[in-house]
């Protein structure tokens, strides 16, 4: 298979002084390609939020990068250059939308405070920020630019927090557990729309998530992550089907004895 579009290789996360480091992942692998879902899934604290975080040059203070490179389109790309990625190259959608607003500002200010990172005016930010939110599925996207993030539900947050991170027009997308605190139609609701995303725009999206049903709804790789390291990861039907290490083995496990369906990537 061609590599990915956007990828990161070799990747080592370390914490702790440089001389004694504890190292919290090691030789991952992982990457987001054009019109694809690349799911990473795994046990908690197995390092899937600092891996995505390292993609794009947020990680922590405290946590640093000792190891790996990640390259755009076959281009290596230097610190400044992975942290040019945000926003423009590549959207973050995250948990917990509630969380990811400036609730003294407006819905329309935070269009407009993200799209002049790209040097765009309030008028230009204004129709983007509408056409956006068209798209996510709102009936009256202009209404909604007065308003304030508590004023909208969790699940019309996670919209517009998409719209948002689709402000600048990215070829990718970085969703972290993106539907986990919403409720099952919501949830279906976001999952439909990141399918459509990916097949309407062609973007790419790499989904962190520790629900397998998700996984099988959206994903077309997946990638295993358990204790720092990836054990497993290919396409997600054959994973599913014939789990070939004995932690994919046992994430399946539990899944299946809490939600006995079946899973059909
Ligand atoms: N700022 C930090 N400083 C030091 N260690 C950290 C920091 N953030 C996370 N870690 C550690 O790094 C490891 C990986 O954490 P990470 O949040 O990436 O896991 P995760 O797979 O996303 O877990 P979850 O599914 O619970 O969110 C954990 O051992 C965690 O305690």
């Amino acid at each position: 298979m061609s590599p990915p579009d956007l990828a990161l290789r070799g990747l080592r996360l370390e914490t702790g002084s440089p001389a004694s480091p504890v190292v919290l992942v090691d030789g991952i692998d992982l990457g987001i390609t054009r019109g694809r879902v690349q799911a990473l899934v795994g046990t908690s604290g197995g390092g899937k939020s600092l891996s995505t975080l390292a993609l794009l040059g947020l990680l922590p203070r405290g946590v640093r990068r000792s190891a790996g490179s990640i390259s755009l389109d076959g281009v290596e790309l230097t610190e400044a250059g992975v942290v040019a990625l945000r926003g423009r190259t590549v959207g973050l959608v995250q948990q917990n939308p509630t969380g990811c607003f400036n609730p003294i500002v407006t819905i329309g200010r935070h269009f407009q405070e993200t799209l002049a990172l790209t040097g765009t005016g309030a008028r230009a930010a204004r129709a983007t920020a509408v056409a956006r939110l068209a798209e996510v599925g709102f009936d009256a996207p202009a209404r909604l630019l007065e308003l304030y993030p508590f004023q909208l539900s969790g699940g019309m947050l996670q919209r517009v927090a998409i719209a948002l991170a689709l402000a600048c027009d990215p070829p990718f997308l970085v969703a972290d557990e993106p539907t986990t605190d919403l409720d099952l139609v919501v949830q279906a609701q976001i999952l439909d729309l990141l399918d459509g995303l990916r097949r309407h725009r062609g973007i790419g999206i790499l989904l962190v998530t520790h629900d397998l049903s998700v996984v099988a709804r959206l994903a077309d790789e997946v990638a295993v992550l358990i204790e720092g390291r990836i054990v497993e990861s290919r396409d997600a039907h054959g994973l599913f089907a014939t789990p070939r290490d004995p932690c994919t083995r046992a994430l399946l496990d539990v899944h299946f004895a809490l939600q006995p369906e079946a899973l059909c990537a």
